[in-house]
């Protein structure tokens, strides 16, 4: 049975050949899901796997090109990968509940669809789309327009990111405690959420937004101001989509509030608060998952948790993902130095060094959140997360200059900014 749609499957490469050949520069979509092969002509739903214009091809072959609703600035490349590296990819997903599952490698080998790909993957692995009777063509549509709507130039917040936390994601909703409790809808959230939790980010944080005017920080009032655009942007692009435009008007709404309340759970600035209530639940020993409010608040901690697992990871991913954040600080830092504004913290690339923010990043923002989820979940996988982030941290202690300790009280602070 073939669980994923995979641009590289014979079956779709041969037909789309075949009808674009026909067809002339109109080639049908053919997309091998769960055994059903499906047909849309790609003038009404484009490419599954969106716009080239903005994101270099890699290593791939470019063999059909189709034009684009999604931008109409450009054209839609539909890109098929070499059997080889589509058969690499189907393999890497047999392995998705792995923690050293290596996202970048997956996302080389499925051409940078990374996101649209994992995600239809756990779509088909927890027969969402049976139970929510959704249509497979609106559910393509949608994980395009995700992907699309992270931004390829960003160095950290892209939908490689978000493919990253959805794979961390779900690897918490396969922990014991999660999976025996969990109803559909959760799983549906809890996936939802991490392929969304940051789209469209802007590069910058906050502080950034507020200080230079942005509409959008007006438009949220300064509060949490990504957090509430990365969810009203979901909601939009799911509304775009029509993924749940069959559902009752009720449930719809539920869905749309939840998905926001967990997304909103990301900010980090709000760490404290949401750690403070999970810990009390924890010294109480009272989390009761029958209860759907701790049912959600659990959700909550676990997409908290995969949005910075990275310091988790075995080090030779994890220190990559340390230099791709710190870059995209210090663009920021860069941005304000040259338009005369007061630099952010850790966003000074002459002050700051990766592994003075990530001694500083782990020690006051990631232990203290991984400790509490590993009391609720002492699983391996929990301890396997511990154990990588102590020895990342020994890592970027031997690499950090002894001198410059001051970093670590401005991590601290840092909780309000970032
Ligand atoms: N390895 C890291 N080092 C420093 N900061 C990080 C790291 N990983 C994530 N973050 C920060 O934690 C934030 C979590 O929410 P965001 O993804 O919006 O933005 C993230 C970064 O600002
Ligand atoms: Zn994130």
């Amino acid at each position: 049975m073939c669980l994923l749609l995979l641009p590289g499957d014979v079956r779709v490469r041969s037909q789309v050949g075949f009808e674009s050949e026909r067809r002339g520069s109109h080639p049908y979509l053919y997309v091998d899901f769960r055994g059903l092969v499906l047909a849309a002509p790609s003038t009404e739903s484009v490419s599954p796997w969106g716009c080239r214009c903005c994101r270099p091809l890699s290593f791939q072959r470019r063999l059909a090109v189709s034009p684009s609703l999604l931008c109409p600035s450009s054209r839609l490349t539909l890109c098929f990968l070499d059997d080889d590296y589509a058969g690499q990819a189907k393999c890497m997903l047999r392995k998705v509940g792995s923690w050293d599952f290596d996202i970048f490698l997956f996302d080389r080998l499925t051409n940078g669809n990374s996101l649209a790909t994992l995600t239809a993957h756990l779509f088909n692995q927890y027969g969402l789309i049976e139970l929510f009777q959704l249509d497979v063509i609106k559910l393509y549509r949608f994980l395009v327009l995700i992907q699309e709507d992270y931004h390829s130039h960003n160095p950290y917040h892209n939908a490689v990111h978000a493919a990253d936390v959805t794979q961390a994601m779900y690897c918490y909703l396969q922990e014991p405690q999660l999976s025996s409790s969990l109803t559909s809808c959760d799983i549906l959230l809890g996936i939802l959420a991490a392929a969304t939790h940051d789209l469209d980010h802007p590069g910058v944080n906050q502080s950034f937004l507020i200080k230079t005017n942005h509409h959008l920080a007006s438009l949220y009032q300064n509060t949490s101001v990504l957090e509430n655009h990365h969810w009203r942007s979901a909601v939009g692009l799911l509304r775009q989509a029509g993924l749940l435009e069959h559902l009752p008007v009720e449930d719809r709404q539920n869905l749309e509030m939840r998905l926001g309340s967990l997304i909103l759970a990301t900010d980090i600035s709000r760490q404290n608060e949401y750690l403070s209530q999970f810990r009390s639940h924890l010294d109480q020993d009272d989390l009761n998952l029958q209860n759907s409010a701790h049912r959600h608040l659990v959700l909550q901690m676990a997409l908290k948790c995969a949005d910075i697992c990275n310091p988790c990871r075995p080090w030779e991913l994890s220190k990559q993902w340390s230099g791709k954040v710190t870059e995209e600080f210090f663009n920021q830092g860069d941005i304000e130095k040259k338009h005369g504004l007061e630099v952010s913290p850790l966003c000074d690339r002459q002050l700051d060094t990766v592994p003075n923010i990530q001694t500083g990043f782990i020690s006051y923002v990631v232990e203290p959140l991984f400790t509490e989820w590993r009391r609720f979940c002492s699983t391996p996988l929990s301890h396997t997360m511990l154990s990588h982030l102590g020895l990342n941290k020994a890592h970027w202690r031997e690499e950090s200059d002894p001198s410059n300790g001051t970093v670590h009280c401005a991590q601290q602070s840092c909780l309000q900014t970032m």
